[in-house]
């Protein structure tokens, strides 16, 4: 198992040519937001977004527009009732985020079937929260054909997903269970915690030693599902990419606590572009 440390930042986050523009950083798609969830999936676009995300669209309930484009007059949104839309945008995707805010209802669980059977093995699909739920209750939910699938659970979204108690979670059990939720693909578990670990399906595990208390507070979740998403769109959908998205998000709320009492998952959104660009990889 392998600690995390800020070289990690330099060697992902690439200076951007002078020739860049927008699809080239990723065309990614937020879905998730109930009437009673909008700002999980409001706070996850605005990670992605700080955090470089070339084109965001989000898939959310039309009671959520106002405020995504108050928040965010960046993204697209799109009604999530409208079915055939969402099918169409899916496969046109470089990533899909799913799941913060979604809820547990018939209607989201009909969201995720949408998911499982537009995405293709052009997509990489990040898996967050309620998504999470849905696929522990029926694993027909869960999507087989992505180019990488990125689970993102806090431990008690792994115990109801792999069936694992949080204290039996161990990396051996961790990976085995990753392993026999995903059968030859390119999967990766994000396991949140004070000290949270990301596994990939051949056992390498790479710990992060950063984070703290004050970020204890909802939504911070949402904010990383963003993050990671974003950094799959810019760097690719690896394990190094995925580590860096986590310890940046770290990194933010380690620089917020110092002199704050708390972390607020919005704050922390709003130090990323200034930290990208510091650690950035120069010349
Ligand atoms: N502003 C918004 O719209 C927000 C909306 N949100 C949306 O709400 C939905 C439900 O998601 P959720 O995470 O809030 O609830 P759930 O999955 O039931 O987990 C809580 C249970 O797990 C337990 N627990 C044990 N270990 C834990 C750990 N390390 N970290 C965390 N919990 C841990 C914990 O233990 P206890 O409190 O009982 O001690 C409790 O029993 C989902 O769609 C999400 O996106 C949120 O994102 C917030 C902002
Ligand atoms: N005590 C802590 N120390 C370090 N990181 C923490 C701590 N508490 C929470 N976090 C981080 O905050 C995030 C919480 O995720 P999650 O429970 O999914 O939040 P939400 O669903 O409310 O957005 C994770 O990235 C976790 O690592
Ligand atoms: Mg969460």
């Amino acid at each position: 198992m392998e600690k995390i440390n800020a070289k990690i930042l330099s060697e992902v986050i690439k200076p951007r040519p002078s020739n860049s523009y927008k699809s080239k950083f990723g065309r990614i798609l937020l879905i998730g937001g109930n009437k009673n969830y909008g700002g999980a999936v409001i706070m996850a676009t605005q990670g992605a977004l700080n955090s470089g995300a070339g084109l965001i669209s989000v898939a959310t309930d039309p009671f959520n527009a106002t405020a995504l484009h108050t928040r965010n007059p960046e993204a697209m949104f799109i009604d999530w009732n409208d079915q055939a839309q969402l099918s169409q945008m899916i496969p046109t995707m470089d990533v899909v985020i799913c799941g913060m805010g979604l809820g547990s209802d018939e209607f989201a669980k009909n969201i995720l079937l949408t998911v499982r059977d537009n995405i293709t093995e052009k997509q990489t699909l990040v898996l967050d929260a309620s998504a999470l739920d849905l696929i522990g209750l029926d694993s027909n939910l869960l999507p087989t054909t992505a180019k990488a699938l990125i689970f993102t659970p806090h431990q008690m979204e792994w115990q109801r997903l792999s069936k694992i108690k949080i204290t039996d979670q161990t990396n051996a059990n961790n990976v085995g269970a990753l392993n026999k939720l995903v059968i030859n693909k390119n999967a990766y578990l994000v396991l949140k915690s004070n000290q949270t670990k990301i596994y990939d399906q051949h056992g390498h595990i790479l710990i992060n030693p950063l984070g703290n208390p004050g970020m204890a507070t909802g939504g911070m979740g949402d904010t990383l599902a963003g993050i990671i998403g974003s950094f799959c769109g810019q760097f690719g959908s690896n394990l190094k990419s995925i580590s860096a998205a986590v310890y940046l998000h770290s990194l933010a709320g380690d620089q917020i606590y110092k002199d704050n009492y708390l972390v607020r998952p919005t704050a922390l959104s709003a130090l990323l572009p200034k930290l990208m660009q510091k650690y950035c990889q120069k010349g």
